[in-house]
C-alpha cells in the first residue's frame, strides 16, 4: 500500500495520535494564518466545549438537552457582571460562575432528571427558555443590551486581548476537556455512565445509582458549557442574551448530532462543520436567492435529515475510519484481587421467600408464594407462560415492590429495598432479555459487575489515579470470563456476539459481583440445543464450585437434569415444590404444562 495520508495516520499509534494532533492544533497561531481564521477556530473551540458536554449527556448517557446555551449564558453573564461591575478578577469570576452553574444544574437536575421519555427534553426546553428570559429581563444584567466593556483576560501578566492569545487558552481548555472526557469514559464511572442509555434496570442491579450518574453527567455538561461561556464573554468582550437563546441551544444539539453525538471527536467535528458552513452559507445564499434571511437554517435542517438517514452516527463515522482503533493492552497480570464477601456455608438457609404477593390492580400475578433455598443448591422456578415466575423473580430482586410478604436473604428481610441495595447484599442476576452495552467489549461489560467492589469516581478517572483499580477490575472480569469459558472473546464487542454467548456474558457479569446468590431469568430462552448444553455445563460447574443459584425457566428438559429442587407455579400460585423426580411424576404439573387432564 502507498504511504498516503491515511497510512500516515495509521502509522501513528492511537497513543501518539492525540498528542500529535494537539501539538499541530496549538501550533496554528505560530503560522501565518490570517486573523479571520484564528477567529473562526476560536469559535469552533468554544462551540466544541458545549458540543462535548452534549456528547457526554446525550450521546453517551442518552439524556437529550436543548437547554445547554442557557448554561453558556450563566458562565458568560456571571463573569461579565462580576468583572465589569465589581472589578472581580475574571479568573475568580470563572470559579464563581462555575459554582453558580453547578448549583443551577443540581437544582434543575433534581427537578427534571427523574423524568423519562420525552418529558426530559421538554423540560430542558422549558428551563432553557426561562433562564434566557431571566437574563434578558434583569435590569442589572443590562436587559437585551447586555453588558459591554468586558475586560480581556490576562494570564500571569500576559494579555490575551488578541485572537491568537485567546486561541491558546480556548484550545488548551478544549483539548484538556476532551482528554478528561475520554479518560472518564474509559473508567469505572464511564462504564456506569454508558450503562444509563439502555435504561436503569441493569445498572441498578449492578449496584449503580443511575440517578447519581445522570446528575454527574448533567453537571459535567453544564460546567463545560459554562467554561465556554466564560471564554466567550472575555473573547467577545460583550455579552447579550441572544447567543444563549433556545435557538442556540438547539444549534448546539444539532452540532453534536451532525458531528457524531456518541463520539468525543464527533462534537468537535460538528462544531467545526456547522461554524464553517454557516459562515459560507450566510454569504452565498443571499446572493443566490437575492434576498437576505436566515436561509442557512433551512439548509442545515435538510443536511441533518440526510445525515441521520445515511450516517446516523454522524460525520465522525467517515473521519473515524482514519483513526486507529483503540485496543486495550492486557496489563493486569500482577493485579491484586478485588475484595470478596463472606460466602454462606453449604446447607445454610440463603433465601426464605415467605408468602410473597403481587397485585397489578385487580390481577394477582403472584399469590402468597413461599419457598426456601439453601447454599450450594440450584433451585428451578418453573411454570407455563404467565404463571408469575418473572414477577416473583422481580419481587425477590427488588425490581418490583411487594404487595405483601417477606423476602429474607441471609437472615435479613430485604422486602422493600431497592434492587441496588439488594445487589449490595450479594444477590446478582441476569435478565430474560439480555441487557448489556453492545458497543462496549465483553470484558468491559463484565467489569461493570465489579462496580460495587471498587470505588474510583470521575475525578480519579480524569487524573488517571484509577489505573491500579482498573487493572484489578479487568483481572476479575477476565477471571470470570475464563470461569465460563469465554476468555478468548473478551475483546469482542458485546453487540457482535450471538445470543448464547451474550447470555453467558451476563452470567460472567453477575459472577463479577461476587454473589452469595445468583439468579438467572430464563437463561435458556432463545438458545439452540448446543448453546443450551454449553449453558447447562457452565451451571453444573458453578454448582460444583458451591454457588447457590435460583433459576427461572419454562423449559422443563433444560431444568430437569440440572437442579436440586423445583418450585412449580401456575396462575400466580405455587403448585408444588419437590425434587425433579417428584415434579416429573406429578399429574398436576403435567396437566399445567401439557394441558393434559389431571
Ligand atoms: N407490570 C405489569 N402490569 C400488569 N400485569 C403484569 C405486569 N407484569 C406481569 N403482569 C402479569 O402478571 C402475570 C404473570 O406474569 P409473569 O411475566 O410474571 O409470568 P411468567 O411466568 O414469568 O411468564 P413468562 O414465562 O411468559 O415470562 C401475567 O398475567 C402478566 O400479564
Amino acid at each position: 500500500m502507498a504511504f498516503g495520508p491515511r497510512r500516515a495516520v495509521q502509522f501513528l499509534s492511537a497513543k501518539w495520535l492525540l498528542p500529535a494532533f494537539a501539538l499541530l492544533l496549538l501550533a496554528v497561531p505560530l503560522l501565518p494564518v490570517p486573523e479571520f481564521w484564528i477567529t473562526q477556530l476560536n469559535y469552533i473551540g468554544l462551540y466544541s466545549l458545549v458540543a462535548l458536554g452534549l456528547v457526554l449527556l446525550t450521546g453517551v448517557a442518552g439524556l437529550t438537552s436543548f437547554g445547554q446555551a442557557a448554561f453558556v449564558g450563566v458562565g458568560a453573564y456571571t463573569s461579565a457582571y462580576l468583572s465589569t461591575q465589581l472589578a472581580v478578577s475574571p479568573w475568580l469570576a470563572l470559579f464563581i460562575g462555575l459554582a453558580l452553574c453547578v448549583v443551577v444544574a443540581l437544582v434543575l437536575g433534581a427537578l427534571t432528571l427523574r423524568m423519562s421519555g420525552h418529558y426530559l427534553p421538554l423540560a430542558t426546553l422549558a428551563w432553557g427558555l426561562s433562564l434566557n428570559y431571566t437574563m434578558a429581563n434583569m435590569e442589572f444584567l443590562g436587559k437585551y443590551d447586555g453588558i459591554l466593556g468586558v475586560p480581556a483576560l490576562s494570564f500571569f501578566g500576559l494579555s490575551l486581548a488578541d485572537g491568537r492569545g485567546m486561541y491558546w487558552l480556548i484550545w488548551s481548555i478544549a483539548l484538556a476537556a476532551a482528554v478528561g472526557v475520554l479518560r472518564v469514559l474509559d473508567s469505572r464511572a464511564g462504564r456506569a455512565i454508558r450503562a444509563l442509555k439502555s435504561g436503569t434496570t441493569m445498572a441498578e442491579a449492578m449496584g449503580i445509582s443511575t440517578f447519581r450518574y445522570k446528575m454527574t453527567v448533567f453537571v459535567m455538561a453544564a460546567v463545560l458549557a459554562a467554561i465556554s461561556g466564560w471564554l466567550f464573554a472575555h473573547f467577545q468582550r460583550t455579552v447579550n442574551p441572544s447567543p444563549f437563546s433556545l435557538g442556540k441551544g438547539i444549534e448546539y444539539l444539532f452540532m453534536a448530532v451532525l458531528g457524531g453525538v456518541s463520539h468525543v471527536w464527533g462534537g468537535f467535528t460538528g462544531a467545526a462543520v456547522v461554524k464553517l458552513v454557516e459562515d459560507q452559507l450566510q454569504v452565498l445564499l443571499p446572493k443566490l436567492i437575492g434576498t437576505s434571511g436566515n436561509f442557512e437554517t433551512i439548509v442545515f435542517g435538510l443536511v441533518l435529515i440526510l445525515v441521520l438517514k445515511y450516517a446516523p452516527e454522524g460525520l465522525w463515522t467517515f473521519l473515524g475510519r482514519w483513526v486507529p482503533a483503540f485496543r486495550r493492552q492486557k496489563d493486569w497480570h500482577d493485579a491484586q484481587p478485588l475484595p470478596a464477601r463472606d460466602k454462606p456455608q453449604r446447607g445454610e438457609l440463603v433465601l426464605d421467600v415467605q408468602k410473597v404477593r403481587k397485585q397489578f390492580g385487580g390481577l394477582v400475578a403472584v399469590n402468597d408464594v413461599s419457598f426456601t433455598l439453601r447454599a450450594g443448591d440450584i433451585m428451578g422456578l418453573l411454570g407455563p407462560n404467565g404463571a408469575g415466575k418473572s414477577t416473583t423473580f422481580n419481587l425477590i430482586t427488588g425490581v418490583l415492590g411487594l404487595t405483601s410478604g417477606q423476602v429474607v436473604f441471609r437472615g435479613q428481610n430485604v422486602a422493600g429495598l431497592s434492587s441496588r441495595e439488594i445487589a449490595r447484599r450479594g444477590m446478582s442476576r441476569t435478565f430474560q432479555h439480555v441487557k448489556m452495552i453492545p458497543e462496549m467489549t465483553v470484558l468491559e461489560n463484565v467489569a461493570l459487575g465489579g462496580y460495587l467492589r471498587s470505588s474510583a469516581g470521575v475525578t480519579r478517572a480524569m487524573l488517571r489515579l484509577d489505573r491500579e483499580e482498573e487493572k484489578r477490575l479487568f483481572a476479575e472480569a477476565e477471571r470470570q470470563l475464563a470461569r465460563i469459558g469465554m476468555a478468548l472473546q473478551m475483546n469482542e464487542l458485546a453487540g457482535n456476539l450471538a445470543l448464547g454467548p451474550q447470555r453467558l456474558m451476563e452470567i460472567a457479569r453477575a459472577l463479577c459481583t461476587d454473589p452469595a446468590l445468583l439468579l438467572l431469568d430464563e437463561p435458556a430462552a432463545g438458545l439452540r440445543l448446543k448453546e443450551k448444553q454449553a449453558l447447562a455445563d457452565v451451571l453444573r460447574q458453578l454448582k460444583a464450585e458451591g454457588l447457590t443459584i435460583l433459576l427461572v425457566e419454562h423449559d422443563m428438559d433444560f431444568v430437569m437434569g440440572l437442579v436440586d429442587h423445583i418450585t412449580v407455579m401456575e396462575f400466580g400460585t405455587k403448585l408444588m415444590s419437590g425434587t425433579p423426580a417428584e415434579v416429573q411424576a406429578s399429574p398436576e404439573v403435567r396437566a399445567a404444562y401439557l394441558g393434559t387432564e389431571h
